[in-house]
């Protein structure tokens, strides 16, 4: 194996925050939310009126409930796909409560394009670069590299890691290499262009669970994941590199007070677990004192490990709906503000030789 050490570049998470429009209900109130869009803050007011200075919050961007699908691509995902040509690795998760707009951030409607979500505009963005490259090369006369894009699609529900891409699904194993972390025996499918990929999502939903809608898939299961792969090789010298992108959906989780039946009780406590260990990882992430972070204490944290502190890029998209408790969105703003300190220790992907 042919390896070269490449420069370390270290940089935090980065947390862009999407407030979802008001939509109109009776009954409904809506906490005030105020966005000053000149230095990136957000000011959350209770009921009373009151501010204290905990509830005022500043993240890297945040967008108000006027923001277009094609102003987050542009902003915070785009350059996340072409560091993917550069072999660096991203994970890209969506955060917020449930009605927030993760899903309308993630995936919107793919028939419609102004309202593609950014999985979507990711895998056009993906093939329109492997074209321009494939054509310079071309007209330059040097058609050295090739590249292949793989996609997995993979659920965590209870702490069960399942392939949707198989017929039968069983408990898949996390594993750990000396660079990153990866699922075994995880289904990679090649694709050629976005209906190939469109289908592989839909087909594999198809395929585990019939007459389920894609929408009631994605609201039954804690952790929703889809991982893109692009493998580059140069034919000359015969190596290859790996990058990948993975997109993840929270399940939203609120601490309600009111109250919940026995199935809603076990659910809501499960997906209060999971963002229990997250928050525990983040913290001791972000505690200089810590000697100890528990990736290990739940399969979340383990799947999503190199994007907390380790090689990949991170982008947290954390969606807000205003019209839930004043307490609810004051919790997602602090793990989203607590996330923001932690730092990635980025390096290019190894080269190997392509006849291991
Ligand atoms: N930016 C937006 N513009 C217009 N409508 C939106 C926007 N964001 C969300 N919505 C609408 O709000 C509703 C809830 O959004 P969505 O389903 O994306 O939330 P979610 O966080 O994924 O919810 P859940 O946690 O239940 O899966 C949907 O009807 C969606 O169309």
């Amino acid at each position: 194996m042919l390896s070269i050490d490449q420069p370390n570049l270290e940089e935090f998470i980065r947390v862009i925050v999407r407030k979802k429009p008001q939509i109109q209900t009776q009954n409904m109130n809506e906490v005030q939310v105020v966005i000053n869009q000149r230095d990136n803050s957000i000011q959350v007011n209770n009921n009373s009126n009151e501010t204290s200075e905990a509830s005022t919050f500043y993240f890297d961007t945040i967008f108000d409930e006027k923001s277009t699908q094609q102003q987050i691509y542009d902003n915070a995902v785009s350059p996340l796909v072409n560091s993917l040509f550069q072999d660096i690795n991203s994970t890209i998760w969506a955060f917020g409560q449930t009605r927030s707009g993760k899903s309308q951030t993630l995936f919107g409607n793919k028939c419609d394009e102004q309202n593609q979500g950014i999985v979507y505009r990711a895998i056009d963005q993906i093939f329109s670069q492997i074209k321009h490259l494939s054509d310079t090369k071309e007209e330059q006369k040097e058609i050295n590299e090739e590249y292949k894009v793989y996609v997995s699609v993979y659920t965590l529900y209870r702490e069960q890691l399942e392939d949707m891409l198989v017929d039968q699904r069983k408990d898949l194993r996390i594993r750990q290499n000396l660079d990153q972390i990866y699922i075994e025996n995880l289904t990679k499918i090649q694709i050629s262009n976005q209906q190939e990929f469109q289908d592989v999502l839909q087909n594999g939903i198809k395929k585990n669970l019939i007459n389920i809608t894609y929408r009631s898939l994605l609201q039954s299961k804690e952790y929703f994941f889809i991982e893109v792969s692009i493998l580059k090789t140069n034919k000359i010298l015969g190596i290859e590199q790996m990058s990948y992108l993975k997109i993840v959906e929270f399940q939203g989780c609120e601490r309600s007070k009111k109250p919940l039946n026995q199935t809603q009780f076990s659910e809501n406590s499960q997906i209060n677990k999971g963002l229990t260990h997250f928050c525990q990882v983040i913290s001791a992430l972000t505690d200089e004192k810590s000697t100890h972070v528990p990736y290990r204490d739940s399969k979340i944290t383990r799947i999503m490990q190199d994007a907390l502190g380790g090689n990949s890029r991170g982008l947290m998209i954390c969606n807000l709906n205003t019209q839930l408790e004043y307490h609810e969105i004051l919790y997602n703003l602090r793990v989203a503000s607590r996330v923001q300190q932690v730092r990635n220790h980025i390096f290019f992907n190894k080269k190997q030789s392509t006849d291991l």
